[in-house]
């Protein structure tokens, strides 16, 4: 029989759970010192006793505080929580022998710890001056519980429940009134979805299931089916398996003026549920007075007892004490048993729905429904516990998130985390399903994910979530991060490792922290507030780290797990995978509903930092990274972070040199990191612009070697079609496709100087392209100069601190000459002079002004002695082009930002505000002084046009395209100048 062999299982596999966790305690208590484990949050040493006195149902409570006398003012931090159960220990331990007793946690502050125990054995007493330690304990009572229930449900033979345990088990089929009451809804704003479901759940006998995904009003539809129920008279228990959802329940319901009854410890409860509670409802009863006055009694005769030495008259008052006791408890059991009957609906938890509570003064037939909220969240056999009390039952929940937690891998393994729930769709499947459809929390973007990968693409967001975004919250301004609902930041190939720990729960990510903690920074600085963001991570150590980053900074910004946040919902999400490996591996990530639930708490925005590399080694996760990438936002992590390109970037090509050529030290720089200028761009997409964005994204993927040897192996490809050119003599020029990309271009410019060819570039964007030809005649080929080889060990030294640079962008200029330090110098006299006018010039265009150009004075002009560009520059009598190619050299070889020194040639970034390019730590606006001019241009652009482009990153930087156009044009007309005039000269040279 199916219900046996459930039994029988289940009983096992509780078992086993329950020594897993007696087990994980052990190996605390053995092997963990005293200290380690205060440490670790579940220990508390040394306390004294604050207050000892009596609480409900005569337990004693005492409040136990750090010493104060020695000036401790706050316990350690500690995971102790309400509802714990703990063991008291003398001082000098831990360890069984020396535990007093066990009692329950009421209730935790920073200052004291207040603990209730049931029942002080005889004797049992707290020295007020003596010191105690507090461990928390593996907490049996669930599994007694759950146990008793399980035996109960084995041997149950006539009952309310009866035909319910059949249709449970699968030996009868679920059936329904035949015809529906007319009724009115209680509330009208119901959706289809949520009506059709309270409509069936009134019409079912026996079972009906209100599969409720993220934010789909589970909570509004399951309040109306109970207050419908108890419009019919039927007498309600709800339960949920946790407090928080069972108090949220409560106060649904109070609000509909039910007569609720909330059972469980008050301690545990939330404070604005407190009277609704058991004992708040009881204070105001008839017999409170009375009951109050036997406290008292008890509290006096205790203190009494406590100051008598001797035997026989402590004894005395122990009778009394005993006698008071059971008084207290008569008028109270009289009076709860009258409460509990005179409620419509009683809630608690579903272990709070044991027989051993409050609930055995009542009939066995008392209850006509059961209610089981987040039942997906809810082990079966605590299910039990009450369900066997009623007739017919309404599951509510969502078995698409999490599963309870459990700690025996095998036990869930084996079936102990199938909850009631999916067992029974697994059986009837749809036919006694209902789901509810339209959602009313994420914003589309957000929410289609969900519904094409977990329900069928069956859910519709609702009119007014549908388009909500962060920046139309009040006090946001709109900036590209409050614009848009997906932002997903990879970590790809930035060297943002995981951390090496063997532990699969434990993993932390600390170069995550750092863009999380960026990410935070640009939402908060928008105006979001810090309570309307989580910060989630699936590993405890992942929350550990970022709550070590930012909680003092917010302290109202929730920092949680994923299982720790499931039935939340907050305006910004920010998730951080953490997982970032060579081997790919994304372990406890790859359960489905852990990112499901993670994905689904935000409202308006979330922002997913991840290693895409790694993460899409998993089907479900990379439907998430394809997902974001289609319709949300990308950037990559090295727009965050600083100091990350001279740490992962420098690379070293002279395997691929060749001595021959007049390598300048500006053309080293070039060597250090071709290739990488896609990879360095903005990899902004929108929805809009989207191709360009998933192809940058793809290219991110690739690694720093793979791109390495890429790069090489492009290099020998040209260098053997030049060569190959080389030897024929019938070729006149080498004309390479317009299909080249930059990258390309500048291979064979490189390799063209190497073998002392001239070469050429035309046209414009995409119809530009190189050709490399013989040099005329005998031109003589540059050697270095003694002062250049020597000054190249430390080039940059000579360079001023900032460099100033018109528009040229990731493009390298199409020919280069070699120019010496000298020169350089010269030349920017030059450009500092050239760029004043520009900067005249763009003031008029733009409102934004170069933050630290036009400093320096130039000292007025001189002329070169020496090199290449001598010749240019008395080739081409307009100075300004000096100026021209020199800016456009130095614009592509070294960050702007003071004293760096990076590379920009391939990974560099140009600053729409300030004109100027700088290394991928130092680009940010913000970073470099424009973080003003940013803010202001975007309010300007966004008040001017009414819109914010998603991936405006895109957009910014073609801002000026106008000008990128002319530059290069000037360029290429100068070098074609330059070329003729060369020519001309050297002929007059040879005759
Ligand atoms: N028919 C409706 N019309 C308008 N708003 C609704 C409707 N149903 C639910 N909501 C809103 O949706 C939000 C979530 O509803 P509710 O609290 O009932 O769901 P929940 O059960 O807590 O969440 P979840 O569905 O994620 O479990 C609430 O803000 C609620 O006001
Ligand atoms: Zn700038
Ligand atoms: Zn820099």
């Amino acid at each position: 029989m199916a219900l046996e062999k459930f039994v029988s299982k289940t009983l096992e596999l509780l078992q086993e759970e329950r020594e897993a966790e007696i087990e994980e305690t052990k190996i605390w208590q053995e092997n963990i010192s005293l200290k380690d484990l205060q440490n670790k949050g579940v220990c508390l040493l040394k306390l004294q006793i604050g207050s000892q006195s009596t609480g409900l149902y005569g337990r004693t409570v005492i409040v136990l505080e750090p010493r104060k006398h020695l000036g401790f003012s706050s316990l350690p931090s500690n995971s102790f929580g309400p509802g714990d159960i703990v063991g008291i220990y003398d001082p000098s331990g831990c360890s069984a022998a020396s535990q007093i007793c066990t009692g329950i946690v009421t209730r935790i502050s920073q200052a004291s710890i207040s603990v209730a125990f049931d029942d002080l054995k005889d004797g049992a007493s707290f020295d007020s001056d003596g010191l105690y330690n507090l461990l928390k304990l593996a907490n049996d009572v669930t599994y007694k519980r759950m146990k008793r229930a399980l035996n109960a449900l084995n041997g149950y033979r006539t009952g309310p429940a009866s035909s319910l345990i059949h249709v449970l088990f699968g030996d009868a089929q679920p059936s329904s009134h035949s015809q529906s009451n007319e009724f009115e809804f209680f509330n009208s704003e119901l959706d289809d979805s949520q009506r059709e479901a309270v409509s069936f759940a009134l019409l079912q006998r026996e079972l009906a299931v209100v599969h409720g995904p993220p934010g789909t009003g589970k909570t509004t539809t399951v309040v109306e089916i109970i207050l419908q129920a108890v419009k019919q008279g039927q007498k309600v228990l709800c339960c949920a398996p946790s407090n928080v959802a069972v108090d949220n329940l409560v106060e649904r319901l109070a609000r509909c003026k039910a007569k609720v009854l909330r059972l469980g410890h008050p301690a545990r409860l939330l404070e604005s549920i407190q009277k609704h509670s058991l004992d708040a409802i009881l204070a105001q009863s008839d017999n409170a007075n009375i009951i109050a006055d036997i406290r008292k009694d008890i509290d006096k005769a205790l203190v009494g007892m406590k100051k008598k030495s001797e035997k026989g008259e402590r004894g005395n008052f122990k009778r009394e004490i005993g006698e008071l006791r059971k008084e207290l408890r008569n008028r109270e059991t009289a009076a709860i048993a009258e409460i509990l009957k005179s409620a419509d609906v009683v809630l608690s938890t579903n272990t709070g729905a044991c027989d051993d509570g409050p609930l055995k003064f009542l009939p066995a037939e008392h209850f006509d429904w059961v209610v089981i909220d987040e039942c997906a969240q809810a082990l079966e056999s605590s299910c039990w516990i009450a369900l066997l009390r009623a007739r017919k039952c309404i599951l509510a929940g969502d078995y698409k998130q999490l599963p309870p937690t459990i700690k025996s891998q095998t036990a869930a393994a084996k079936g102990l985390s199938l909850s009631l729930m999916e067992r029974l769709i697994q059986t009837y499947g749809d036919s006694v399903v209902r789901m509810l459809t339209v959602q009313y929390r994420m914003n589309s973007a957000i929410m289609e994910w969900a519904s094409k990968e977990m329900y069928h693409g069956r859910l519709t967001a609702h009119s007014s979530v549908e388009k909500h975004l962060l920046k139309d919250l009040p006090g946001v301004a709109c900036v590209e991060e409050t614009s848009t609902p997906l932002l997903l930041i990879d970590t790809a190939g930035c060297g943002l490792s995981e951390m090496e720990i063997a532990d699969e729960q434990s993993k932390g990510n600390q170069g995550e922290v750092d863009i999380v903690s960026l990410h935070i920074k640009s939402l908060t600085e928008a105006g979001v507030k810090a309570k309307d963001i989580a910060v989630i991570a699936p590993y405890n150590l992942q929350v550990d780290l970022l709550r070590q980053k930012l909680s003092a900074r917010h302290p109202e910004m929730e920092i949680k797990s994923v299982d720790g946040f499931q039935g939340r919902e907050k305006e910004a999400v920010v998730l951080s995978l953490v997982r970032s490996n060579r081997k790919g591996e994304v372990g406890f990530l790859a359960e489905d509903r852990r990112i499901n639930v993670a994905v689904t708490r935000a409202r308006r925005h979330i922002a997913v930092v991840c290693d895409t590399q790694t993460v899409r080694n998993h089907a479900f996760l990379k439907s998430l990274v394809d997902h974001m990438t289609e319709v949300g936002e990308v950037r990559t992590a090295f727009e965050y972070l600083q100091d990350i390109v001279p740490q992962n970037y420098t690379r070293d090509h002279k395997d691929t040199k060749t001595n021959t050529s007049s390598t300048s030290n500006k053309q080293k720089n070039r060597d250090q990191a071709p290739g990488k200028a896609k990879e360095g761009q903005k990899t902004t997409s929108s929805s809009k612009d989207n191709t360009a964005g998933s192809q940058n994204h793809t290219k991110s993927h690739t690694s720093a070697q793979k791109d390495q040897k890429d790069n090489k192996s492009r290099y020998a490809e040209i260098k053997l079609q030049v060569e190959n050119f080389m030897k024929d003599v019938n070729m006149k020029n080498l004309q390479f496709p317009s299909s080249f990309n930059s990258h390309d271009r500048l291979l064979v410019h490189q390799i063209a100087e190497e073998l002392g060819l001239v070469h050429e570039s035309r046209g414009e964007g995409g119809g530009r392209c190189i050709t490399v030809s013989r040099p005329v005649a005998s031109e003589p080929v540059e050697e270095p100069t003694q002062e250049e080889t020597q000054e190249e060990e430390t080039p940059e030294e000579e360079t001023p601190e900032e460099e100033p640079a018109p528009a040229l962008q990731s493009e390298p200029p199409p020919s280069q000459p070699s120019v010496d330090l000298k020169t350089l110098h010269l030349e920017r006299m030059r450009r500092e002079q050239q760029k004043r006018e520009e900067n005249v010039q763009q003031k008029k265009q733009q409102n934004c002004n170069p933050a630290a150009q036009g400093t320096k004075k130039s000292k007025g002009k001189k002329k070169t002695k020496a090199g290449a560009c001598d010749i240019a520059a008395a080739a081409v009598p307009d100075d300004d082009f000096d100026a021209l190619i020199s800016a456009v050299v130095k614009a592509d070889s070294v960050c702007s930002f003071v004293k760096c020194k990076a590379s920009v040639l391939t990974l560099g970034q140009l600053c729409i505000y300030c004109n100027r390019q700088f290394c991928l730590s130092h680009h940010i606006p913000e970073v470099h002084g424009c973080g003003d001019k940013a803010k202001s241009h975007a309010r300007m652009r966004i008040s001017k046009e009414g819109v914010l482009y998603a991936g405006s990153g895109k957009k910014d930087k073609s801002l000026d395209p106008n000008k990128k156009v002319y530059l290069q044009r000037k360029l290429d007309s100068k070098l074609k100048d330059m070329a003729s005039q060369r020519k001309s000269k050297n002929k007059e040279k040879d005759t």
